[in-house]
């Protein structure tokens, strides 16, 4: 994509519009216009021309990251920030040339702006990537926020604007969050219902099972955040279920490569989108060879985990199985403690891959303690081998030089308590020596009777987990020089000491590509 962000997502005239951060000139970050593709089913995409330009002294050193709203009437609003020449960050308003192109081509951008500023107090590089905006039925009044940081404790703060027209706005009293101390820069902020009968911000569903997803992508260590909160508009303040959970220091989106996501309503389907964007993790000197860097998770629906009530659930969209070919059902293969099992595929490039484990109950009995204080990142990888952990599978492997492992590990209390943790390994993903390599990762609830349940999509140079039915997801990049087309197997492997893991279930799906191309008028 040369470069990042999604903006703007929107289901609009039967297509759904992706707009994304692009340098057309080059693949690090730089001279950023809204690149823009469409597609029927988020799967198959058309490039268009580019959408939005610099071509202001307000944008003129970029067309920053914003948002889309379709109000009732069917009028599309277009806010983003614009990098001015002085590098100052400013809101700016753009409204559709033809409003009947279903393709919104072509773009105004309005005389008034810059229409809104950073207010006093606020840093003039703090202010960026305004909200889709919803309807407030209190006042009548149509609602944004932007992010910000609090440099007295550099804590996150979510600013929020009240507006009729979308050219002339009203700072609300307060800040609608402010995060701990340390957060550092809210970027790409989200806000959304969950858990009613809508995931739509627009005229909302007020019933008290409803929570408010808030997100925040922190620009100090690169990682999307959410919590779970309620939100009041009458007192424009939303508050955490959990104040250890808060914004910023608790639940991810995604733990491993995966930043600036963006949701959006999908009215065709009734279910809420989330889009972010994958980086690499080779050198710079890397992606100028390649010609290119960074790429578009695959879309996700979200939504509340009505189990847990404490966490969302993140799942591939359904469009996605569409690609799905020749499916290899190894189901009920029993993996001993210490053991490996290759699986017969004709290629491991490009699979969609569902397995569920379940740990022998009588190995974790004879267990009185186990590992507790875990931790994916610290505590060695899939080469450290534990009671009951690690397990899982060896994808992208050739089976002697690189391998990306994604698996389970369980520990358990000395008062019979299980934590399951999952973690991607990435340490011997590559020969290549020019990469970083994590162990990325966290626990994961996982309720009574429970199998552990994983869905890892594989392709090429990315691995994608969604753990115990979205609960969890965890994205790496990998760069694989041997294990690469046919020679890039997927394994069974069970490090643990102390326990038989039985697969009890395994489909492995090969992908078809989804060959996206420039848009042709034969696609209207
Ligand atoms: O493309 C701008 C949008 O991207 C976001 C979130 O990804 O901000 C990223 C940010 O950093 C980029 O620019 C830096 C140079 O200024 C560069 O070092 C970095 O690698 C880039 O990702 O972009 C703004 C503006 O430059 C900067 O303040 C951010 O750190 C989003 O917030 C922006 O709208």
């Amino acid at each position: 994509m040369n470069n990042a962000d999604p903006n703007g997502p929107v289901y609009y005239g039967g297509w759904y519009h992706l707009f994304y951060q692009h340098n057309p000139k080059g693949d690090a970050w730089g001279n950023i216009v809204w690149a823009h593709a469409v597609s029927k089913d988020m799967v198959h995409w058309r490039h268009l021309p580019h959408a939005m330009v610099p071509d202001h002294w307000y944008d003129s050193r970029g067309v920053l990251t914003g948002s889309i709203t379709v109000l009732p009437d069917g009028k599309v609003i277009l806010l983003y920030t614009g990098n001015t020449d002085t590098l100052e960050q400013v809101q700016c308003l753009a409204t559709p040339a033809d409003q009947s192109d279903p393709l919104l081509r072509d773009w105004i951008k309005h005389p008034a702006n810059p229409i809104l500023r950073a207010p006093i107090g606020i840093g003039l590089k703090d202010f960026r990537d305004p909200l889709t905006a919803w309807f407030d039925h209190s006042d009548n009044t149509w609602r944004t926020v932007i992010g910000s940081k609090d440099d007295d404790g550099h804590a996150g703060i979510v600013l929020s604007y009240k507006t009729k027209d979308f050219v002339n706005y009203e700072l609300m009293p307060g800040n609608m969050h402010r995060g701990p101390d340390g957060t550092g820069m809210y970027e790409c902020i989200d806000l959304y219902p969950v858990g009613g009968n809508s995931s739509e911000m627009l005229g909302g569903d007020s019933s008290p099972e409803v929570l408010f997803v808030l997100k925040e992508s922190s620009d100090d260590d690169r990682h999307d955040y959410y919590a779970l909160g309620h939100f009041d508009a009458v007192t424009n303040t939303w508050t955490p279920i959990d104040p250890e959970a808060d914004l910023g220091v608790g639940l991810r989106y995604d733990w491993g490569k995966y930043y600036a996501s963006k949701s959006f309503y999908d009215q065709a389907k009734n279910r809420r989108v989330v889009w972010g964007y994958v980086g690499e993790t080779d050198s710079e000197q890397a992606d100028h060879s390649k010609g290119w860097a960074n790429l578009m998770s695959i879309p996700r629906t979200v939504e509340l985990d009505k189990k847990t009530r404490r966490n969302l659930i993140q799942w591939p969209v359904e469009e996605l199985d569409t690609l799905r070919k020749n499916a290899t059902d190894i189901s009920a293969i029993r993996v001993d403690a210490g053991s490996i099992v290759r699986l017969p595929l004709h290629q491991g490039a490009q699979l969609d891959i569902l397995a569920s484990f379940r740990i022998n109950s009588t190995d974790i009995d004879a267990l009185i303690e186990a590992d507790i204080g875990y931790n994916c990142s610290t505590s060695g990888g899939a080469a450290h081998r534990g009671a009951l952990g690690p397990f899982g599978l060896l994808v992208l492997a050739n089976g002697h030089s690189e391998q990306t492992a994604v698996y389970f590990y369980v520990t358990k209390g000395l008062d019979g308590s299980l934590l399951t943790h999952f973690c991607h390994d990435e340490s011997r993903s590559t020969n290549a020596r020019d990469v970083v390599n994590r162990v990325v990762g966290s626990h994961v609830p996982v309720l009574h009777g429970e199998t552990l349940s994983v869905r890892v999509l594989v392709d090429h140079s990315i691995v994608q987990s969604f753990v115990m039915g979205g609960r969890l997801t965890a994205t790496s990049r990998a760069y694989p020089t041997e294990a690469i087309y046919a020679a890039a197997g997927v394994y069974l492997f069970n490090n643990a000491t102390s326990a038989t893991v039985t697969a009890e279930s395994l489909v492995v799906y090969e992908m078809a590509s989804a060959k996206s191309r420039d848009f042709l008028a034969d696609d209207m």
